[in-house]
């Protein structure tokens, strides 16, 4: 098969354990490339998880995970891959130009990434500014710049949103959109559910479990919810009357 053809991630009786609790519980799915697929589900039910699972990071019980064709976490995927964290990590006693400088020198990304990315997450006019003195959601943005380092294939974007006013909200998903109509997958995890209607793809998750997969149109159809709020409500209703 063509690498082209090959699905963005592919997850099969994913299962993980943290601590003492069974966190992933079996979850088999598939992304294919290119789009902007939405991770959403209550806190704790395992987004994050699955997520470093993916990258690479989480030591898994069984099943596979495949990223473009390789094992997660391969050494190939190094370039391939971009992953922002929920909580930003940036050197704080280093401008945001000099971090994504410093980045791009790991990653092997070329220099001229490093405007291009300061601008694509709108922090031009803070490019000269330390990382430490940024807000919250500016220091969110340069870790979301760290990610797209490179111009990767897939972009694993933790609540890449979380603690933006509604503006640069809108900018991300724009830049979103416009990444993803180049050919881009972009995996993004949110707890809130008006971001879910933005989405190409939804991945709805509960208590380790995918309770579905779906369009945003198609689960509005099929649970015949007003809105994706109600629908995911009623998907939890229904896998609860089902017997165990
Ligand atoms: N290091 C750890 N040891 C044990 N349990 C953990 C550890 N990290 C996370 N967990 C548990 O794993 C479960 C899933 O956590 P995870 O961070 O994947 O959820 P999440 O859906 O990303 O939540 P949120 O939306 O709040 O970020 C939670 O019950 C959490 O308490």
């Amino acid at each position: 098969m063509m690498k082209l053809e090959e699905a963005a991630v592919a997850v099969r009786d994913l299962r993980v354990r943290r601590g003492r609790r069974e966190v992933l519980r079996g979850l088999t799915f598939t992304v294919p490339r290119g789009g902007v697929v939405g991770l959403l589900g209550p806190s704790g039910c395992g987004k994050t998880t699955l997520m470093r699972a993916i990258v690479g990071v989480q030591i898994v019980e069984s099943g596979t995970v495949t990223v473009l064709g390789e094992p997660a976490g391969s050494p190939p995927l190094r370039a391939r891959v971009g992953y922002s964290t929920q909580s930003p990590a940036v050197f704080s006693d280093l401008t945001v130009a000099e971090n994504l400088a410093y980045f791009a020198s790991v990653l092997g990304a070329p220099r001229s990434d490093v405007s291009r990315v300061i601008e694509e997450v709108g922090l031009t006019g803070a490019a000269r500014q330390l990382a430490g003195t940024l807000s919250g959601g500016q220091r969110g943005r340069a870790s979301l710049a760290v990610a797209l380092l490179g111009r990767p294939e897939l972009l694993v974007l933790d609540e890449p949103t979380v603690g933006l006013d509604p503006v640069l909200r809108e900018e991300l998903w724009t830049l979103f959109h416009r990444l993803a109509g180049d050919g881009v997958t972009l995996l993004v995890s949110s707890h809130v559910m008006d971001e879910a209607a933005r989405c190409g793809r939804l991945l709805l998750m509960r208590e380790g479990a995918i309770l579905a997969d779906d369009s945003p149109a198609a689960l509005l159809a099929r649970t015949g919810g007003r809105d994706l709020e109600a629908a995911f409500l009623r998907l939890i209703a229904e896998r609860e009357a089902q017997p165990a």
